[in-house]
């Protein structure tokens, strides 16, 4: 172990954990009595080029033998046999890197990712969360797991609950589809089983849950990475263990028996496994009596079900937020063709930004929506017809040209990737200009001072859509902060982004969002807050375009003329932009948003925006060009 590069985490009440460069892997996590709650082999092998048997190994990009089709010689991916790159550390969390593709090609595995192992360690839990970045433009297929062992006094004092009716796939019966009977798994000998479709186990707020989850993602990505080529899918998986819960029960653990609680998001299955006496002691770096120190109960995506589902797909994507956005209260309203359309269904909504292309696209979504109410799946739909709009055409970008100011610059690897991702939004114009004050429609974007100025960090960068901005307050959209979930557990979710810390509930109920003269082309600018699953539906099958789309869990709100008092004492700088610039995937720009829009804004804020980036070697490569 002395060989290999070992981080240490500790927190105020004297939890420990250490982590290895190796493998990115959680080693140990242990109580202030340095009583282990993680198994690690006495036997284990710290040679850097050999799996580390014990902690938390992460199988990726594959899991079971059954899946992508390429496969690594034990099965397992490769990233547990890599030295990761420490990417970010404190004394209470760690996030580990690892990029397969232009350092390293030779695995098989003919795909782009980036690979984030970030491991926080609270008084009562560790939390673990892996994302993974598909940096290529196809699909990215694979299987994964958190190979989790867990430390138990000995397997025979060993109960598991929770899995009882769900279906698993028995490794050790040429991977049968089982029923599990049992409301308490045991150990009489090897159990190899992969319960496929776990519930996940969230508990407490859900809207705590996302944002917890959104600040981890930023934490994680909010530095400029090295290498980057695409904004692709995120997928973001998070464990929790808490301690003292149900799940693993051991009766003989110190203290009169423990239980292990395993929360997950995001990954479907789940393994279980103990060697039994015969395997375990021929596995060399466990042996008797190791095997009988632990059980593995460790979530992944280990079940491979059609290739052609997934093939299909311009970039292959799964996760889950469902658990998660569930019990999110929002209210759905549309604002089409000056008109504000209100859908309330149970609790269950989700808040969308769409412009639809034209009023034809708004009649019928609004007829679709009446037959769903019909049906009794929506409680209740609202419309109001307004005048039509003072302004119409292209007022604000006839503005723009107008008072554009001097040295603004547009970033050409940004263009180049929009013009990948969405080309007819690429070829609409991209501007942003400064305005003497906020307006509805248009963007704040915080200041290098903001998060001072204002005491909140989760400020840091942003870029706003202001959805409305009146006397009777503000509201607005963070532009910048995916979650990295997607609506939804099939392949293709929408993805999710954290408009804010306000539930959008509260904000959207009896407000009418209105984005006013926002044009391009002739097309009505449209604010629409609908039910995640029904317009998910709607863009899967093919109805809605997708890239028209963002998703918002979530806002920002200011009391009436709080806005305001906030641009005097500079935390944030009013602007007006196209809608292109609001409209495109912020994730994993080359140039990040915050720097774009301030480069387009160019006089003064492009000193502001190469303050921001100081040391940053991506913005001093990145190429910019006068905006079009
Ligand atoms: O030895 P590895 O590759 O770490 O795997 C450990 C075990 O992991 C389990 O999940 C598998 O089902 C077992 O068959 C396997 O032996």
């Amino acid at each position: 172990m002395e060989k290999l590069e070992i981080i240490t985490l500790k927190t105020q009440g004297g939890q420990t954990a250490q982590v290895s460069a190796y493998g990115g892997q959680l080693l140990t996590w242990r109580n202030e009595e340095n009583q282990d709650y993680l198994f690690l082999s006495k036997n284990a092998v710290f040679d850097g080029h050999r799996p580390i048997r014990g902690g938390v190994p992460i199988c990726y990009p594959e899991f079971t033998k059954v899946g992508p089709g390429w496969l690594t010689p034990d099965g397992r991916g490769f990233v547990r046999n890599k030295f990761w790159l420490v990417w970010d550390k404190s004394d209470t969390f760690a996030t580990l890197e690892l990029s397969h593709g232009d350092r390293m090609n030779n695995e098989g595995y003919p795909f782009y990712f980036e690979i984030f192992n970030h491991i926080e360690l609270r008084d009562d839990h560790l939390e673990q969360h892996l994302s993974v970045i598909n940096k290529g433009l196809t699909y990215n297929p694979f299987t994964a797991a958190l190979h989790t062992y867990f430390a138990v006094s000995d397997i025979s004092n060993v109960k598991v609950e929770g899995l009882q009716g769900l279906t698993y796939e028995d490794s050790t019966d040429s991977l049968t589809k089982k029923r599990e009977e049992a409301a308490e798994v045991v150990f009489p000998g090897e159990v190899d089983r992969i319960y496929i479709k776990t519930p996940d186990v969230m508990k407490g707020n859900p809207w705590k849950e996302l944002q917890r989850w959104a600040e981890v993602q930023h934490r994680i990505h909010h530095k400029p990475f090295p290498s980057l080529h695409s904004p692709l899918p995120t997928l973001t998986f998070l464990r929790r263990f808490k301690f003292d819960y149900h799940q693993i029960h051991d009766s003989g653990a110190p203290g009169g028996g423990r239980t292990y609680e395993v929360c997950k998001q995001g990954f479907p299955d789940a393994v279980l496994w103990n060697p039994g006496a015969k395997r375990g002691a021929s596995i060399s770096d466990l042996g008797d009596p190791e095997w009988r120190r632990m059980v593995c109960l460790g979530p992944g995506h280990m079940h491979w079900e059609k290739r052609s589902t997934a093939a299909k797909l311009p970039n292959f994507r799964f996760g889950s937020g469902k658990e998660q956005i569930r019990d999110l209260e929002a209210l759905c309203s549309c604002v089409g063709h000056r008109r504000l359309l209100t859908v309330r269904h149970g609790n269950k909504h989700m808040l969308m930004v769409n412009w639809f292309r034209c009023a034809s696209d708004y009649d019928e979504l609004r007829g679709e929506l009446e037959s769903h109410k019909r049906a009794g799946k929506l409680r209740a739909i609202r419309a109001y017809d307004e005048e039509a709009p003072m302004v119409t055409g292209d007022w604000r970008e006839f503005r723009a040209k107008l008072i554009m100011q001097s040295g603004a610059r547009r970033s050409e690897d940004n263009r180049r990737l929009l013009e990948i991702q969405n080309p007819s939004l690429a070829a609409e114009g991209l501007w942003a200009h400064a305005t003497s004050r906020p307006e509805t429609g248009g963007l704040v974007i915080a200041s290098l001072q903001g998060p001072t100025i204002l005491n909140d960090d989760r400020l840091w960068q942003v870029v706003v859509f202001l959805t409305s901005h009146g006397a009777d307050g503000s509201v607005g959209l963070i532009l910048n902060r995916p979650t990295g979930m997607v609506l939804g557990r099939k392949p293709g979710g929408l993805p999710l982004e954290l408009g804010g810390p306000v539930p959008v509930q509260r904000v959207f109920q009896d407000n009418r969002v209105y984005c006013g003269g926002f044009t391009a082309q002739q097309l009505v600018a449209v604010i629409h807050i609908m039910h995640g699953h029904r317009l998910n539906h709607c863009v899967q099958e093919g109805r809605l375009p997708s890239t028209d789309f963002k998703f918002f869990a979530g806002a920002l709100t200011w009391a009436p003329g709080q806005l305001e008092e906030e641009v005097a004492k500079g935390a944030w700088y009013p602007a007006a932009c196209s809608r292109s610039l609001v409209l495109k995937p912020a994730l994993q720009l080359p140039v990040p948003l915050w720097r774009e829009v301030l480069q387009l804004m160019g006089g003064q804020y492009l000193g502001v925006a190469r303050e921001g980036y100081e040391g940053d070697e991506v913005g001093k490569s990145s190429t910019f060009c006068a905006p079009s």
